[in-house]
């Protein structure tokens, strides 16, 4: 399997040999999935056969049994993931709104006081509305000691998903390799890993049982209280109880990287389309106005920063090639046979770059999802792919969008983002390079960021 960009390599090989493409090494199955037709046909219509998820020992092993997103299709995932939608869905989202605001707005501040740490402030302001919202947590600056177990705990997991880093993924009895032998030091590396995971599972929540009768509002809090009044439930108390811990792990899991990176690669396109920054910062002053930050209130009239999500979603895709699916059973795909058991990987990326339906893919144009001033309805809409397929899209795909809304609004009203010059006052040119794992993050990320007016401060500081 291509381990550098292989999302470029798929799509050579399928505009050769047609968008489903086999692979098979050592025994096992992979399909790539070439096109947005065949995704959707695959992976939504049919995911009663399409939502499993191939199961290694490198999940447990690096940290990433606490992520329900591993499970394989069944009752205990299904479980899960009702707990979780119960608190993330759209007007579960919208009760957050108003701290959510408080947040964009402590943000803006901190990127006042100290610009050159823009990546951290996004990383914090991520981390530390989700603690309160999950557990009642209030996190008390960097060096917390909860924002601690969380990037502690969120640096194995990715690993484990790197092809051909480990070869337990193809040989599972190295797994038995004890530590003290030449070459099994990865048995250290797994242990800290493991005991990481386990300290952001259980911190926390351990934190919210003891406060659980002192009337704390929280979404740990509230499944507990439902768990303590429907004891004659189907599962023992130690299986609920392990269900709201991954409930509210995951959230760190599988939400700050993609989220924060997708902030980043928001701000980045920013930086290289400074007409894209004038046109959505003229869009914000003449909604929002001078004298008050923006809200939520104002998304429908703010169709051009929409747009520039949007675009954001489409030209970075923090996931490529998905979270990759399996089938459960065997199975036929326009003649193909499909067996039981194969990885389905949709190659995300190439039909959010497909030049028959975007025109000039590579480009960052918002312009492109509007029409007659408002959303085109009939252009094809990045949402429907990059947070995934069927019965396992992604449930935390309200939060997000809401999370990036209110903070890059914020951001932008008050601050220009240019890339930053070198001495010989050239701009330094930004890369974009994929991080390890199935992850994309934008790598030598460097903006300067300074204050639109002189009003920004007293706006900020009230
Ligand atoms: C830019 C932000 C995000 C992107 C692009 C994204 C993308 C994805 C994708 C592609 C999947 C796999 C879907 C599939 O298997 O087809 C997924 C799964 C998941 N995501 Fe997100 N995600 C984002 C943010 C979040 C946030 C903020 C949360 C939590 C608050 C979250 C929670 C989850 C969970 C729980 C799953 C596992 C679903 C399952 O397997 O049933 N995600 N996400």
């Amino acid at each position: 399997m291509p381990k550098v960009h292989p999302w470029l390599i798929y799509r050579d090989l399928c505009s050769k040999y047609g968008d489903i493409l086999h692979f098979r090494i050592l025994g096992h199955s992979t399909v790539i999935l070439g096109s947005a037709e065949i995704m959707t046909q695959y992976l939504d219509k049919r995911s009663a056969n399409t939502s499993d998820r191939k199961q290694t020992p490198l999940i447990e092993l690096t940290g990433g049994g606490l992520n329900f997103g591993h499970l394989p299709y069944g009752t205990w995932w299904r479980r899960h993931r009702r707990a979780f939608w119960q608190h993330f869905n759209p007007s579960a989202v919208a009760q957050y709104e108003s701290y959510q605001h408080a947040m964009a707005h402590k943000l803006v501040g901190d990127i006042l006081r100290d610009p050159l740490r823009l990546p951290q402030h996004l990383q914090f302001n991520f981390n530390a509305t989700l603690m309160k919202l999950l557990y009642n947590i209030d996190v008390n600056g960097d060096d917390d000691k909860h924002l601690a177990i969380v990037d502690a705990a969120l640096s194995g997991a990715p690993q484990g998903g790197v092809p051909g880093k480990f070869l337990i993924r193809y040989f599972p009895f190295l797994r038995y390799i004890p530590d003290f032998l030449p070459g099994a030091g990865f048995q250290k590396q797994f242990a800290r890993w493991q005991s990481t995971a386990n300290a952001l599972k259980n911190v926390p929540f351990e934190h919210v049982k003891a406060f659980l009768h002192d009337g704390q509002e929280s979404i740990i809090g509230r499944l507990l209280d439902a768990l303590a009044s429907s004891r004659a439930g189907q599962m023992s108390v130690a299986e609920e109880e392990e269900l709201i811990k991954n409930v509210g792990a995951i959230s760190f899991d599988a939400g700050a990287d993609t989220t924060i990176s997708t902030l980043q690669a928001a701000l980045l396109a920013l930086c290289l389309y400074p007409d894209v920054l004038r046109k959505v910062q003229a869009e914000l002053d003449t909604v929002v106005g001078p004298n008050r930050l923006p809200d939520f209130s104002d998304s429908s009239a703010l169709v051009y920063l929409n747009a520039v999500i949007k675009e954001t979603f489409r030209w970075f895709n923090v996931v490529p090639l998905g979270v990759p699916h399996c089938t459960t059973a065997d199975d036929e795909l326009n003649g193909y046979f499909i067996p039981k058991g194969t990885v389905l990987l949709p190659n995300v990326w190439v039909c959010m770059h497909d030049p028959e339906v975007y025109d000039n893919p590579h480009e960052f144009r918002p312009e492109r999802f509007i029409k007659d001033g408002q959303l085109d309805a009939g252009a094809r809409d990045p949402y429907e792919y990059v947070f995934g397929f069927g019965r396992r899209i992604c449930p935390g795909r309200h939060y997000a969008e809401a999370v990036i809304f209110i903070n890059l609004a914020s951001i932008l009203h008050l601050f220009d983002v240019s890339a930053p010059r070198a001495r010989n006052e050239q701009p330094i040119v930004h890369e974009m390079r994929a991080s390890d794992g199935y992850l994309l993050y934008p790598e030598r990320c460097l903006f300067t960021i300074k204050p639109r007016s002189a009003e920004v401060e007293s706006l900020i500081l009230g």
